[in-house]
């Protein structure tokens, strides 16, 4: 590890990163990334244990980088690998809630957008709301991806919430049903609105851990260890 830091978030230098970040909120989900897909993994940060490593995927150098929950967490480590530390691409690979009734626990959500409940858009000073999206071509590597494995997915609508545990509970999550939205997460939105600012891209791929509607959830355990097919997307399509 490099220890020249140049944030109060990250502990290393712009070249300890590879071009693409991959992201769980997770950092144990990045240290098992790091442990049985990369070779040669060199943890690069370890501030506030929010682990990055960065190795060898297939030959191709990348790294991962957990985000901590939420959006102003995702916000600052974002903000940083994109403007400071010269990343130019960050997939989320993130846990989620189903709120489109056909979703069924561990099937993969690919985001092309996120809805969000949180005022992070106001930040940037501009009149009226913004429409965070993916990149097009990861959104579209990602999809052909996940078709070509034969894997269960869907394409469309998230919703980045600032509150896990909301006073109107899964019925006030449910109305996002009204609109095609498939499931709920924590960061995405904040994630995209950064990359814009920044002309960089972004991707949110979600594996689901729960069914909102009956309660049917994944153990932490699993959460942790058992989202193999949504990494091995995001270490497919990473550039
Ligand atoms: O599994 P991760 O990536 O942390 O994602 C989801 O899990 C956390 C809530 O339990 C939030 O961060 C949410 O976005
Ligand atoms: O943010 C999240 C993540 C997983 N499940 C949820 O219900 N919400």
């Amino acid at each position: 590890m490099n220890p020249a830091s140049i944030t109060p978030h990250i502990g290393c230098s712009p070249e300890d990163f590879a071009k693409t970040v991959l992201m769980p909120g997770d950092p144990l989900r990045a240290k098992l990334i790091a442990e049985n897909y990369l070779t040669d993994a060199e943890l690069v940060n370890n501030i506030r244990g929010i682990q990055g490593y960065t190795g060898y995927y297939q030959g191709k150098r990348i790294s991962v980088m957990a985000s901590g929950m939420g959006m102003p967490s995702i916000g600052i480590y974002s903000y940083e690998l994109y403007n400071m530390f010269h990343v130019e691409s960050i997939i989320r690979i993130g846990s989620a809630g189903a709120i489109h009734p056909d979703l069924q626990l561990y099937d993969i959500v690919i985001a092309q957008g996120a809805c969000t409940d949180s005022n992070y858009f106001q930040n940037f000073k501009i009149r009226g709301s913004y429409a965070p999206i993916a990149d097009f071509e990861l959104l579209s590597k990602a999809v052909e991806t996940c078709k070509s494995r034969g894997l269960r997915y869907k394409l469309g609508n998230i919703l980045s919430s600032d509150v896990f545990y909301n006073e109107g509970g899964v019925q006030e999550t449910l109305q996002w049903r009204k609109f095609g939205v498939l499931a709920v997460e924590m960061e995405a939105a904040a994630l995209y609105m950064n990359a814009a600012r920044a002309g960089k891209k972004a991707l949110a791929i979600c594996t689901i851990s729960d069914l909102m509607e009956n309660g049917a959830v994944t153990t932490a355990a699993e959460r942790q260890n058992a989202f193999n097919a949504m990494m091995e997307v995001a270490l497919t399509i990473a550039e």
